[in-house]
Parts: C-alpha cells; sequence; structure tokens
C-alpha cells in the first residue's frame, strides 16, 4: 500500500484520495486499497498524530525500562513537521523539558523548556522558529551534540554519522525519522553507552494506524479517535 514521505497531510490527503478514486473508477467503491486518505473519504482519525504519539509511546516505554520518566526528562528534537512537532507536543503535555528544537528555518533553545504549545501556534500562524520569542537561537551544528537526556531525530536519514557520533551527549536517542543512525555512529553510540531505540519500532505509530485505516475501511466503521489512540498504545507496548 503506498505512502509519501516528507510531504504535508494536505498533498498527502489528496493523492491517495485520487489514487482511490481511480482505482474505483474501474474496481467499484474501494476505500481499503489505499490509506491516508482524507478522513470524509475513509481516512483514520488520529493519523496526522500516530507517528508522534507512537514516538511518545515509544520513549515512555524506554524511559520505564531504566526507571525513568518522560516527566523531569530534556529532549533534544531536530525536525518540527508532522513527527516532530507532535511529539513535542506530547512530550511537553507529558511533562517532558523540550529544551532544544531545530528545522530548516532555525534552530532554538531554552534551558527551562520551550513552551511548545506557544511555538505551534507561532508557527501555524506562520512565523519561523529563529522568530519565536520564548527562546534563543542556536548554532544548527550544535543541536544533535546538545546535552539532553532522550534526543530525537525527526527530520531526514543519516544525520547521526562518524564527524558527530562521537560528541553526542544524549543518554537515549529514539529513532523517530528513517534510519537517523548510520552504522559506523550506531557503533560509536553503542560503545559509549547510549540507548538506540532503532526506527523500526519507534516510528511505527505511523504504519499501526494505516493499519488501522485499513481495518476500519474493510469493516465499514469508523473507530472513535480515543480508540484509535488506545488501540496504538497497545500495539506499541505489545
Ligand atoms: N509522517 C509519518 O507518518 C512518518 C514519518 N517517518 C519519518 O520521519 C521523518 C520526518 O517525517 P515527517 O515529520 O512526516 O516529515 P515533515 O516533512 O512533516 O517534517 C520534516 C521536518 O524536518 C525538517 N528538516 C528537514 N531537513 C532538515 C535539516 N537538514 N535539519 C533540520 N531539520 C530538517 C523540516 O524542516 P522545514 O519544515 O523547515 O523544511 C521539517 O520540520 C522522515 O524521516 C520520515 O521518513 C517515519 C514514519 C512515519
Ligand atoms: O503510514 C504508512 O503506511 C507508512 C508510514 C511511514 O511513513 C513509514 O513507516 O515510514
Amino acid at each position: 500500500i503506498p505512502i509519501f514521505q516528507l510531504q504535508t497531510w494536505e498533498l498527502i490527503h489528496r493523492t491517495m484520495a485520487w489514487i482511490f478514486d481511480e482505482y474505483s473508477k474501474f474496481h467499484g467503491h474501494s476505500p481499503a486499497v489505499v490509506t491516508g486518505k482524507p478522513i470524509d473519504l475513509g481516512g483514520s482519525l488520529g493519523r496526522d498524530a500516530a507517528t508522534g504519539r507512537g514516538v511518545m509511546y515509544a520513549t515512555e516505554a524506554l524511559l520505564a525500562e531504566y526507571g525513568k520518566s518522560i516527566s523531569g526528562s530534556t529532549f533534544v528534537i531536530q525536525g518540527f513537521g508532522n513527527v516532530g512537532s507532535w511529539a513535542a507536543q506530547l512530550i511537553h503535555e507529558k511533562g517532558g523539558k523540550v529544551i532544544a528544537l531545530g528545522d530548516v528555518s532555525g534552530t532554538i533553545r531554552n534551558k527551562a523548556g520551550i513552551d511548545v504549545p506557544a511555538l505551534m501556534k507561532h508557527r501555524n500562524e506562520g512565523g519561523q522558529l529563529k522568530d519565536f520569542h520564548g527562546a534563543e537561537v542556536m548554532d544548527a551544528s550544535e543541536l544533535l551534540v546538545h546535552e539532553c537526556d532522550v534526543l530525537l531525530p525527526c527530520a531526514l536519514g543519516g544525520v547521526l554519522n562518524r564527524e558527530n557520533a562521537p560528541d553526542v551527549k544524549a543518554k537515549f536517542i529514539i529513532e523517530a525519522a528513517n534510519h537517523p543512525t548510520d552504522p559506523e555512529a550506531d557503533e560509536i553510540l553503542t560503545k559509549k553507552g547510549v540507548v538506540v531505540l532503532p526506527d523500526i519500532y519507534a516510528n511505527a505509530g505511523g504504519v499501526i494506524v494505516s493499519y488501522f485505516e485499513w481495518v476500519q475501511n474493510i469493516q465499514g466503521f469508523m473507530w472513535e479517535e480515543e480508540k484509535v489512540n488506545m488501540e496504538l498504545h497497545k500495539y506499541m507496548n505489545s
């Protein structure tokens, strides 16, 4: 089943609706042939937040194994798109302190913790990260090696490599992006005792809720968002 990467949900929805429509012209109404559809055409509630929510559940589960929790831990996040912004919001809701964050437009930090809802409002009103008043601008090259408990790369693949891995200070890395840690970095980080949670689990929330979309389509039924989130939590923790 096809899916877009690194695109806005508006474009993903439009494309998936087009594929669904074209297929249905030849085979009759067939919503289950494609996921990532707009809600009105059989998309699932909760899919928009699903990857970031799954990242939060995975982080919570990993920290618990080490006797820690999101609340009271510090977080650095690269990428403030679909995955990064949802992960940041949900971590903030759980009492986690997001102390540094960056996208292409800028990189910012606030030792006391960034007010993520205020940053979302600023971004949704068209503002860039670098112009946000609740944090100071920092050099983008310092983000991945910034002091923190948990580092969440939520942008591109291969961002952690042999150049920067020796300087990483995080104790935990959650691979929210696809393959953000290259094999050389993996080896360096493991020797340093950094715990790296692999992408195949950490960012599985998206594909799990896409599976739920297919399940709902073949059942001819739509789940409440609470049920989607509850089932996602169950799958991420099983
Ligand atoms: N969305 C999903 O459901 C899933 C996504 N993934 C993976 O998660 C990652 C993020 O995807 P998603 O959030 O959907 O993508 P988006 O396009 O929504 O967001 C990507 C973010 O990364 C930022 N970014 C891009 N390049 C850089 C860079 N060089 N330095 C800092 N920030 C950068 C972008 O900044 P700007 O906005 O300024 O361009 C944007 O904030 C990808 O690796 C994707 O494959 C994995 C599973 C599911
Ligand atoms: O929703 C999907 O089917 C795929 C999600 C995704 O983008 C990924 O797992 O990389």
